[in-house]
């Protein structure tokens, strides 16, 4: 089985209220693109083998598509194991949820390949043992998601051209959420104003209101983030922002020429990938 495990950016990004083991209560608009790894699965005898080609990434249980293997199996009793084989293409520690997805390919794929007939909401629950990230990227496409990333309510999605850089250095996400905590002063962006702006297809809106919470935090102590938002910018884009909790920063342009024009002239300087939003049935295809 050969699972397309799509990387998400963040539309905009609401932090509230911390919760007592350290998570916080967010808004966010989740939004699919067509950037991906690909995940390939096979049943075995037992145990767990993981490869991975395409960025160096630890193989055992550092890994969180074996760590979502090692859940299903234990929580299912299989009476088997799972080959994983990724290839990998989504940057690390961009912001683009790239483990998170590929924990969801596995979650997803260990249900279809043992028949287990788990519903969405059960997949959901799974994943969220995994990481806040993960309920989302079971379902794909466009959501709001509220609690800590696990309530999502579907939306439409934004037809979108998109120029996504990586900048060299990476951040944690735990980190980046403990230094906004120490902030005195926090953004609070209109998540559900975006939300609003989507489903009335108002993209001019949905730009004007692209914004994140966590960018501050992650610019301070990474400028490089600054610096590729500027040359984001100066390509001209509608609006830039970074991508979850950093680094990667898009740009999103008025159409996909601007786009493949922005891509051509930023990746003599930047790792950088021309992308477009995906809706759920393309993300799940
Ligand atoms: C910031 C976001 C925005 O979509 O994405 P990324 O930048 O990671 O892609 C998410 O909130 C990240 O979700 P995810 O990366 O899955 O987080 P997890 O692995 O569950 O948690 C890593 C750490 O981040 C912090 N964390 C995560 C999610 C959340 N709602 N509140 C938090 O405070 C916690 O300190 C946690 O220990
Ligand atoms: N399958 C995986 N793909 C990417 N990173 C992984 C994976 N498994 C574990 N990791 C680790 O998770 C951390 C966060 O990576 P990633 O999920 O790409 O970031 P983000 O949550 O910012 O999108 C990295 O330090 C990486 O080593």
């Amino acid at each position: 089985m050969k699972i397309k495990a799509y990387a998400k950016v963040n539309l905009s990004l609401n932090v509230l209220d911390r919760r007592s083991d350290g998570y916080h209560h967010i808004e966010t608009i989740m939004q699919s693109i067509n950037l991906y790894d690909v995940v390939q699965l096979e049943k075995s005898s037992n145990g767990i083998q993981l490869t991975c080609e395409g960025i160096k990434l630890p193989c055992d249980s550092r890994n969180i598509a074996y760590k979502a293997a090692e859940l299903m199996i234990k929580r299912f009793r299989l009476q088997g194991g799972i080959k994983i084989h990724i290839q990998k293409h989504i940057p690390v520690a961009a912001g683009l949820a790239g483990g998170s997805t590929d924990a969801a390919a596995v979650i997803k794929g260990i249900n279809k390949l043992y028949g287990l007939n788990l519903n969405d909401k059960d997949l959901s629950n799974i994943g969220l043992e995994i990481g806040a990230d993960v309920p989302f990227c079971i379902k794909g496409g466009t959501g709001l998601a509220m609690g800590i990333g696990e309530e999502i309510v579907p939306l439409p999605t934004p037809k979108l051209d998109i120029v996504l850089i990586k900048p060299g250095a990476s951040a944690s996400t735990k980190v980046i959420y403990q230094l906004y905590d120490e902030l005195k002063e926090h953004v609070h962006p209109d998540v559900r104003g975006q939300a609003e702006a989507i489903i009335k297809g108002d993209l001019k809106k949905v730009c004007k209101l692209a914004a994140n919470g966590l960018e501050a935090v992650t610019m301070k102590i990474c400028p490089e983030v600054v610096q590729a938002k500027k040359a984001l910018i100066d390509s001209g884009c509608e609006v830039a922002l970074m991508s979850g909790s950093g680094t990667a920063v898009y740009g999103i342009y008025r159409d996909k020429f601007a786009a493949q024009e922005a891509y051509r002239l930023l990746k003599r300087n930047y790792l950088t990938f021309l992308v477009k939003t995906i809706d759920e049935e393309s993300a799940n295809g």
